[in-house]
């Protein structure tokens, strides 16, 4: 298994439940090192195609390559770390006794769960029964879990549900850490806010199709949405300076990504304006954004697929802010 191979690739990926197709012919090439965000709405597919990655669910068409390998029917790929939407445990066992269960399973030293029993803060309830667990408390011991072996590839189906912002920022320290270190990470998730600042590239599917790919500026460049930019005084500003008038809508400026830099540039070169607030599209923004279009196509009987390209070798290089 070479470490330039990408951490996934999926080409052509199709799958159906009986008459119902849930996956159109994905695409995706993951670099090692690289934090996706797999988005979309409740049933886009989102599970389903972590289940392919995973080697439980083999796709109807296509072909699922994972660390360099490519997965048969049926074969499970190694190296991965998983943490399951909704995870529960045997609740008899302790916490303790559930990451040693999971260390001895594979092939970890007893010290490497007492590291992560410290690490995330469990050391207080370590010998209590995970019945007595919290939620928050669960999923942190899954996510110890996921990531016990040390894996290449770390797959999390709603990783934040339940945890308060501290233990969801503590999450995402942890997934950068192992990100920096050059395991690839898929977050599946609706809490679009918390994954933003973390993620290279994200995907977001709607009716088991890939409607947008790209890192957080080439969504945005991909996106018709607009920055908002605001200052004090604005109307006078605006009526002494013929060219904003063009950009000028109910007490604002808004302009498109490509003409952001342009406008800043006038405001302060010719309107001597230094203090004001830019207001970029956020991630939902973008999310919302490719959702309408979805339905507003599927309303007029049309399919709907946004202009998407794929990098056969993306890297964070490819990241611009
Ligand atoms: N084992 C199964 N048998 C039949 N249909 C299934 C099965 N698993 C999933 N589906 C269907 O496939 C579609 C996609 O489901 P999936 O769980 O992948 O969606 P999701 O994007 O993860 O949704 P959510 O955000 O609600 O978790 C849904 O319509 C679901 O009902």
């Amino acid at each position: 298994m070479s470490e330039l191979e990408p951490a996934v690739r999926l080409a052509g990926v199709s799958h159906h439940f009986a008459e119902q197709r849930v996956l159109h012919d994905v695409e995706l090439v993951l670099a090692r090192g690289t934090t996706l965000a797999l988005l979309g709405h409740n049933g886009a597919g989102k599970s389903t195609l972590m289940k392919m990655i995973l080697g439980l669910i083999s796709p109807a068409q296509g072909q699922v390559e994972v660390l360099g390998q490519r997965l048969q029917c049926g074969e499970r790929p190694t190296s991965i770390g998983y943490l399951p939407e909704n995870i529960n445990f045997y609740d008899k066992l302790t916490g303790h006794e559930v990451l040693s269960y999971f260390a001895a399973l594979k092939g970890e030293r007893s010290t490497r769960v007492s590291q992560l029993i410290e690490e995330f803060g469990l050391g207080y309830a370590q010998h209590k029964p995970v019945k007595s667990y919290s939620k928050g408390m669960k999923q942190r011991l899954g996510f110890a879990q996921a990531i016990i072996a040390q894996p290449k590839l770390l797959l999390l189906d709603e990783p934040t549900v339940g945890l308060d912002p501290q233990a969801s920022q503590f999450l995402y320290s942890k997934v950068n850490q192992l990100r920096d270190q050059g395991c690839a990470v898929i977050i599946c998730t609706h809490e679009l806010n918390l994954v933003e600042p973390h993620l290279d590239v994200a995907m977001m599917l709607g009716r088991g199709r890939c409607l947008a790919f790209g890192s957080l500026a080439q969504l945005l460049a991909q996106s018709e949405l607009g920055v908002q930019i605001t200052f004090n005084a604005i109307e006078s500003v605006v009526s002494k300076h013929a060219p904003l008038a063009e950009f000028y809508h109910q007490g604002d400026l808004r302009c498109s990504i490509s003409q952001r830099a342009w406008l800043i540039q006038y405001l302060t070169r010719e309107c001597g304006i230094f203090d004001f607030d830019i207001k970029n599209p956020c991630l939902a923004d973008i999310y919302n954004e490719k959702m309408t279009q979805m339905q507003s196509c599927n309303e007029q009987g049309l399919s709907f697929t946004s202009s998407i390209s794929y990098s056969s070798n993306w890297s964070l290089n490819n990241v611009t802010p």
